[in-house]
């Protein structure tokens, strides 16, 4: 796997302040909200578990499916739900947790469904960003690291269900997907 990393752009500790420091923010803001943290499967389960456990306050946790990518770098433009939310978030102050935001689609559809369903409020935390590939008009209210336009791998992130588990988040050499 770490023969396919082109440079690593966030090491395991720096990822490890990062999401303590957006832990803490979130705990302040959230402090007797009781909020529903909901992961966006599969990307964000890292980020998401270590988050929740950064973050000192009563909330509740839940998942949603959802995928767009397949085994490309480009999003397909089609955001399937393959899995559901368990719980209703009618009055529920919803917390987002997405791993990254590229083209801001995936995104920009689970906002709409949540509202329509009737959230209290709907804030995302995303632990990367990065603006230069956005299609649609969409900034996250937390956020991690901005990156520059490149594919990235780790802490949860894939490239065809690969390097989810690197530690780190790295740039994927272009002729791995360029083999393809
Ligand atoms: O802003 P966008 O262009 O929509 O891209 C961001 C989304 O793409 C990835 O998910 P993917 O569809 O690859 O599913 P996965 O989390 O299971 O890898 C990532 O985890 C985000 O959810
Ligand atoms: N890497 C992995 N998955 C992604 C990316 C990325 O850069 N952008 C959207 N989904
Ligand atoms: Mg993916």
């Amino acid at each position: 796997m770490h023969e396919d990393i082109q440079e690593i752009l966030y090491t395991e500790e720096q990822i490890k302040t990062k999401v303590k420091e957006l832990g803490c923010r979130l705990s302040e803001d959230y402090k007797d909200l009781n909020p529903l943290c909901i992961c966006v499967l599969k990307g964000a389960a890292p980020f998401m578990t270590d988050l929740v456990r950064s973050m000192d306050i009563p909330l509740e946790m839940d998942f949603m499916a959802v995928s767009s990518y397949g085994a490309s770098t480009k999003s397909s433009g089609v955001v399937r739900i393959i899995k559901d939310l368990d719980a209703s978030v009618e009055g529920r102050h919803v917390i987002i947790v997405e791993d990254i935001i590229d083209s801001g689609l995936t995104l920009s559809h689970l906002i709409d469904l949540l509202r329509h369903r009737n959230a209290a409020s709907i804030k995302v935390v995303t632990l990367l960003d990065k603006p230069g590939r956005r299609t649609v008009d969409l900034k996250p209210d937390y956020c991690g690291f901005t990156i520059p336009d490149a594919f990235v791998v780790g802490y949860g992130l894939d490239y065809a269900e690969k390097y989810r588990n690197l530690p780190y988040i790295g740039i994927l050499k272009e002729q791995v997907y360029q083999q393809q």
